[in-house]
Formats: C-alpha cells, structure tokens, sequence
C-alpha cells in the first residue's frame, strides 16, 4: 500500500494541472463573453452545454464515475456562464433600465394608501404603521381590488398580507404581485393577537358559529378544536367583528383583534386564542412606481422553471457565487402548465449592488417569467 504522502504528493501536482486549466478555461469564456456581446448570442446555450455532457460522459466507464464527470462540467460550464454574465452585465442592466433608486419614498399630505377590509382590520393597523395615523386612504372589498387600485393609479400605495407566523403564506397574494405591474416598496410586521369577540352577555356554551378570516381560523386552531362552533370564512377578521355587532345575536363570535372589537362595540370574551404565542403577519406595501429605497435591504424576485434534476440548483448557483444571501423560497406548480413550478424569492441585499445585480442579470437569461417584485 502506498504511503498516504505519496498519494497527497499526486493528487496535489493534478489539483495544479486542474486549476491551470481552470484559468485557461476561463480565459476561453472571455473570448466568448466578447464574441457573443459583439453578436448578441445568448450567454446561456443549454444544447450545447447537453451535448458536451454527453460527449464526455460516454467516455467514462464507471456510473459512479459519469455522474460525477457530469457534476463537475455542469459546475465549470455554470461558472463560465457566470463569468460572462459578470463581464457584461452593467451595459445590460435590466435592473437599472426599469427601477429608480430613491433616498426615501415619497408621502406627503396627497398620498392615498388602500387596503383591504374595514377599519379594525389589521391592514389598517400595518398602513398606520408604516404611514401613520393621519395619511389618508380608503378600502377595498378584495385583495385583488388592491392591487387594481395601485395599477390603475387610483392610490399611491396599497398594502397586502404576505405571510404569517403560523399559518404561512397568505394564498393568491404573490400571484397578485406577478399578474399586475405593481412593485413591493416596503413591508410591515404586525403583532396580531386575536382575541373571541361577541356581543354583551355572550354565553360560550351557547354559541354555535364563529366568524373570522380563513387565516384567522387557522391561526386559532388548537382553541377552536376544542369547540364544536361552525367555523365560517369571511372576508376580513373586522368584517367579522362587525358581522357579530350587526347581527346581534349571542349565538356567534367572532376572532379579530380587540381593536376591531372596540371599534364595533364588542367585548373581549377572551384574550390571545391564537396557538403561537408570538402570532405575526408580514404585509407588503406597494406602488406603481418601479422605485427602490437606497437603504432597501430584502429583494424579491419570481420565475418559473421546468421540474427537471438540477434546474432549481443552477438557478440558487447565481446567489452564492456572488455572495448573495437567500432569506425565503416558496414554491408552487403553475396552473395549465404540467411540471413547471413558480418560484418566489427573497434575497438580502440592494439592487444598486454589483453581486446583486449580476445574480439576478444570469438568472433573468436562464429561468422563464422573470419578474423583480421589488426591493424594500
Ligand atoms: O460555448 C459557449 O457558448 C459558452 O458560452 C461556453 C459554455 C462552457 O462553459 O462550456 C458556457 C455557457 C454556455 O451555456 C455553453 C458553454
């Protein structure tokens, strides 16, 4: 046997051999960053890439050994493609091309916010945060009604649920974002702590119906189990507070924030059902404007890509090759289009930033649907 220095001696002088290659390869992916600027060819040839890795894996005996020469070439032609996206990006900067840097965003006493709901809705409560208490804003019926407003111009900025601490993401809302020409500008965290609401003199075991928003039913699970009320989805957890006060009737309760029931004239039966203790939905605000704060600091972005081995794994290549940290991935299958996924991304980071910009430059050229929903 061999002594495991003698070996170590080996494979160093091949690791030489190979990073000089390396460095050669690499010099060929200039010439060819050149040549395909000067003719407009696409950096990403997935024909060619298939055809070399057939070409070299059918010279390799050992399966163990194909799918590893497979690897390490899809690695090196990934590489190369990201060299030439570095070397020709800011000429061809999307990003600069559609989105404005701002030192903040613009609300003055004419701006108009909308969001969904009546007043006591937690949208109203996420729009006075970000806002305050004085801007002015009307409501919408449906988030989708929101999201009009804002592409139609009728508001400056409109404010979504985006996900929550419990119950996750907030459903159709990132569809909404991608079918319509809006982009996110900001976001908002608010604390919500649902509490059971009804009319004076309420009887818990007297009721037989409890109204809230389908994420408000989710979130308070584990208490409603308990119970065997009908569990009935409305609009909004202050519609439903306002349901139970207009109805008067001491048979139905309602799950909302007990600013919602304040504001109705309710009383808090009881406090804090929700299951997790720390119960937060994060809302998105948004403006027609393709506009992102200099001291933005989360990037969103959506695709779509064919469900085939590895496509995912090329795409996320683009953030760790230059330095980009992912914060969020979701993923669901896109209606009449068998095996293709959507993916919604959260990055940290700016877009004037040069790791920022070549990541999402490569991915634009490689993934199908391409949208920035925005930095904030
Ligand atoms: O041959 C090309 O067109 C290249 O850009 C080189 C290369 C490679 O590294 O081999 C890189 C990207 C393409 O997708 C195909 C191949």
């Amino acid at each position: 046997m061999r002594d495991l220095v003698d070996i170590r001696k080996d494979i160093d002088q091949i690791d030489q051999k190979i990073v000089r290659l390396f460095e050669e390869r690499m010099q060929c992916s200039e010439e060819v960053a050149e040549y395909k600027k000067g003719t407009g060819k696409p950096i990403y040839d997935r024909k060619r890439e298939q055809e070399k890795i057939e070409t070299l894996t059918k010279e390799v005996g050992p399966e163990f050994l194909k799918k590893g020469t497979e690897e390490l070439f899809l690695q090196l032609m990934s590489i190369g493609r990201r060299y030439q996206y570095s070397l020709l990006s800011e000429e061809d900067s999307y990003v600069r091309k559609k989105f404005k840097q701002v030192d903040r965003l613009e609300i003055n006493s004419d701006t108009k916010v909308v969001y969904q709901g009546i007043p006591g809705a937690y949208q109203e409560q996420a729009m006075v945060q970000f806002f305050g208490e004085d801007i002015s804003h009307f409501t919408a019926e449906e988030f989708k009604d929101v999201v009009v407003a804002v592409d139609e111009g009728k508001a400056d900025y409109g404010i979504l649920p985006i996900e929550n601490t419990s119950a996750g993401t907030v459903s159709g809302i990132y569809d909404l974002l991608l079918n319509h020409d809006v982009c996110v500008v900001g976001e908002e965290t608010v604390e919500c702590n649902h509490a059971l609401v009804g009319i004076r003199g309420t009887d818990l075991s007297k009721v037989t119906k409890v109204y809230s928003h389908p994420q408000g039913l989710m979130q308070c699970k584990e208490f409603l189990d308990e119970t065997k009320w009908d569990q009935v989805r409305i609009r909004n957890t202050a519609v439903a507070a306002k349901k139970v006060a207009d109805d008067n009737d001491c048979t139905k309760v309602a799950i909302s924030s007990e600013r919602a029931a304040k504001l109705y004239g309710l009383d808090v039966l009881k406090e804090k059902v929700n299951f997790e203790g720390n119960n937060c939905t994060r809302f998105v605000v948004m403006s027609k404007k393709k506009q992102y704060r200099k001291d933005a600091k989360k990037v969103s972005i959506s695709f779509s890509l064919p469900h085939e081995t590895g496509s995912l794994y090329n795409i996320l290549a683009h953030f760790m090759f230059n330095d980009v940290s992912m914060t969020n991935i979701e993923s669901r299958p896109l209606p009449n289009r068998q095996w293709e996924y959507g993916f919604y991304i959260d990055v940290a980071g700016n877009l004037n930033e040069p790791g920022i910009r070549n990541a999402l430059t490569g991915i634009r050229a490689e993934v199908k649907d391409f949208k920035i929903l925005g930095n904030f």
